[in-house]
C-alpha cells in the first residue's frame, strides 16, 4: 500500500508485529502486556520523560553521552562508570545490529567473551534479549535511551522498550540519509510509523516513551534549516502515530551567533508546524550535540571543541547536550575519555548558567534566514505530498528540494553545497534544486563573497574542501593555506 502520513491501523500492526517479532529467536520474548508492566515498574528517576521535563520546566541542561560496548556487564559497568557525570545514559547500538546483521553482532558477543573486551562498536541489544536488556536497565540507575542509526528499528524497538529503556533515537530519513546506501525512504519512513506507533501504543497504556529523531544527519556542514525540516517532519510523523514526548535535535555547526539561531528557531518552527498540524497534547524539547564533523586528535585541542559546543548548547538553553570526548578523533573513548569530555562539559555549563543570555543582531537575523527557509522547503513538501508530509518527504528528496550535504544515501540528490562563509557561518555555495526565496539565495551569495573577498580568492569548492578538514586543523573557516 502507498506510504501515507496516518496512523497505523491495529489490524495491519499486530500482524506486521507477528512477522517482526518471528525475525530472530530474541523477538519470541517480547510480550506487550509484560513490557506495560516492565515500564509501569520503573521507578520515576529511570524515565526519560521525567527527567526531560523537569530539565524543561528548571531551564536546566541534562548532559547525556554516547556509550556501547559488546556484553551486559560491561556495558552496564561502563554506564555506572559515567552516570556521576551525566544526567540520562545512552546504549549506542553496534553497526552490525543497525544493518539487522544479528548472526555477525552474536558472533561478535562470542568473540568479544573470547576476547575477554569488547569487539564491537555498541551494544547489540537484539541478541541480549529482553532478559539481558533487563538486567542492564536493572544494573543502572538513570534513565537509559537507545542510540543507534537503523533503518529498520523494529525489532531493537520492540526488544528495548520491553526491557524498561524509556527514550528512542532516530527516524525514518534521519537514520536512512545518512546511514544507509540502497534504502528506498518510503520504506525506512514506513518502519519508523511502526517504531512511532508501538511507542503510541505504550501511551495508550500510560507509560510515556521519549522519542528523539536525529538531528546532525551527516553532521557535516549541514545546513540549518535541512536539519530542522528533517526534525520538524519525523515530530510530525510520529505525533500522528501517538507519539506525546518529543525531542528534536541539531548538531553543532561552529559559529556561535548561527547555533543559538538554530537552537532557538527550532523550537519555535517545531511549535508552529505541530499546532498548525493540530496536535496540541505534546511535550516538546531540544538537544545540542557537540560538534560531529572531524575532531583534532590532540586531547586539548578537542576538549576545546567540547567546551564551545558546551557553552553555545548552554547560551541557547537546549534542554539536553550530546557530550563528545576527547578520543572523538580516534574512536570509541575510554571510560576516562568519556568522563573528561562529560566534566569539561559540567563546568562550562555551570559557568554559564549562571549568566543572561548573550543577544545580538546577529541571533535576529541568522534566525529571520532560518525560518525563511524552513517555510520554503516545507510549503514544497506540502505541496508535493499534496497535503501529505509522508508522501511529499519522499518526493521532495527526489527532486531535490531536500537534499542533505554528504549523505551517503542514494535516496540523496546530493547537490546543494555547503559552505562556510567569512564567520565560520554555514553558507550555500550551491543551493542544488531546493526551492529557496530570491532575497535568501542573494544572502547567502553576499556573506561568501565577502569570504572570497577576503581571502582573495574565488568561491569554489576547494573552500568546502578546507572546511570539511578545518576543525581537525584547529580551525573554523578552512582559509588558504
Ligand atoms: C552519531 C554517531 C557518531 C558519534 O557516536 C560516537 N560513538 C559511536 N559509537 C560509540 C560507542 N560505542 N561509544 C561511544 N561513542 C560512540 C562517535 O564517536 C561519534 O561521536
Amino acid at each position: 500500500t502507498e506510504l501515507t502520513n496516518h496512523r497505523l491501523d491495529t489490524a495491519g500492526f499486530e500482524a506486521e508485529r507477528a512477522e517482526i517479532l518471528q525475525s530472530w529467536p530474541t523477538g519470541t520474548g517480547v510480550s506487550f502486556a509484560e513490557a506495560v508492566k516492565v515500564q509501569e515498574a520503573l521507578p520515576t528517576e529511570k524515565r526519560f520523560p521525567v527527567a526531560l521535563a523537569a530539565a524543561d520546566a528548571q531551564g536546566m541542561t541534562l548532559l547525556q553521552p554516547r556509550a556501547g560496548v559488546a556484553l551486559v556487564r560491561e556495558h552496564a559497568a561502563l554506564l555506572n562508570g559515567l552516570s556521576p557525570y551525566c544526567d540520562v545514559l545512552p546504549t549506542t547500538i553496534d553497526a552490525y545490529t543497525r544493518h539487522n546483521r544479528y548472526t555477525e553482532a552474536q558472533d561478535g558477543i562470542d568473540r568479544s567473551r573470547a576476547a575477554g573486551t569488547s569487539l564491537l562498536n555498541g551494544f547489540p541489544a537484539v541478541n541480549h534479549g529482553v532478559d539481558g536488556c533487563r538486567r542492564l536497565v536493572d544494573a543502572v540507575s538513570k534513565p537509559v535511551q537507545v542510540r543507534h542509526g537503523t533503518p529498520d528499528a523494529r525489532l531493537l524497538a520492540e526488544i528495548t522498550l520491553a526491557a524498561g529503556f524509556s527514550s528512542f533515537e532516530g527516524g525514518g530519513i534521519s537514520y536512512n540519509i545518512p546511514y544507509a546506501k540502497h534504502v528506498p525512504l518510503e520504506r525506512s519512513i514506513r518502519h519508523w510509523q511502526y517504531c512511532d506507533r508501538l511507542v503510541g501504543r505504550f501511551e495508550e497504556e500510560g507509560v510515556s516513551i521519549n522519542r528523539e529523531p536525529f538531528g546532525p544527519l551527516t553532521g557535516t556542514l549541514v545546513p540549518p534549516f535541512v536539519s530542522h525540516v528533517v526534525a520538524i517532519l519525523e515530530g510530525l510523523l510520529a505525533l500522528e502515530q501517538g507519539v506525546k514526548c518529543i525531542t528534536l535535535g541539531y548538531g553543532q555547526a561552529g559559529n556561535v551567533a548561527q547555533d543559538i539561531a538554530a537552537l532557538r528557531s527550532l523550537r519555535r518552527l517545531a511549535h508552529h508546524y505541530f499546532l498548525n498540524a493540530g496536535y496540541a497534547d505534546y511535550k516538546l524539547t531540544t538537544v545540542f550535540h557537540q560538534w560531529m564533523g572531524g575532531f583534532p586528535a590532540d586531547e586539548a585541542q578537542a576538549t576545546a571543541v567540547i567546551c564551545l559546543g558546551a557553552l553555545v548548547a548552554r547560551q541557547a538553553r537546549a534542554t539536553k547536550i550530546i557530550v563528545k570526548t576527547p578520543h572523538e578523533a580516534s574512536g570509541v573513548p575510554t571510560l576516562e575519555a568519556n568522563q573528561a569530555g562529560l566534566k569539561a562539559t559540567r563546568q562550562m555549563v555551570n559557568m554559564i548558567s549562571d549568566q543572561n543570555r548573550v543577544d545580538s543582531p546577529d541571533i535576529q537575523m541568522e534566525i529571520d534566514v532560518i525560518e525563511a527557509e524552513v517555510h520554503a522547503v516545507m510549503r514544497e513538501i506540502l505541496r508535493l505530498g499534496r497535503g501529505d508530509i509522508a508522501r511529499g518527504a519522499v518526493a521532495a528528496f527526489q527532486t531535490g528540494a531536500m537534499d542533505v550535504p554528504f549523505a551517503p544515501a542514494r535516496a540523496n540528490l546530493g547537490k546543494l553545497t555547503p559552505v562556510r562563509d567569512n564567520h565560520g557561518a554555514i553558507r550555500l555555495f550551491d543551493v542544488g534544486n531546493v526551492p529557496l526565496p530570491a532575497d535568501v539565495l542573494a544572502f547567502h551569495r553576499d556573506k561568501i563573497a565577502e569570504r572570497a573577498l577576503c581571502e582573495r580568492r574565488e568561491p569554489s569548492f576547494n573552500m568546502v574542501v578546507d572546511d570539511v578538514r578545518a576543525i581537525s586543523a584547529s580551525k573554523l573557516v578552512g582559509r588558504p593555506a
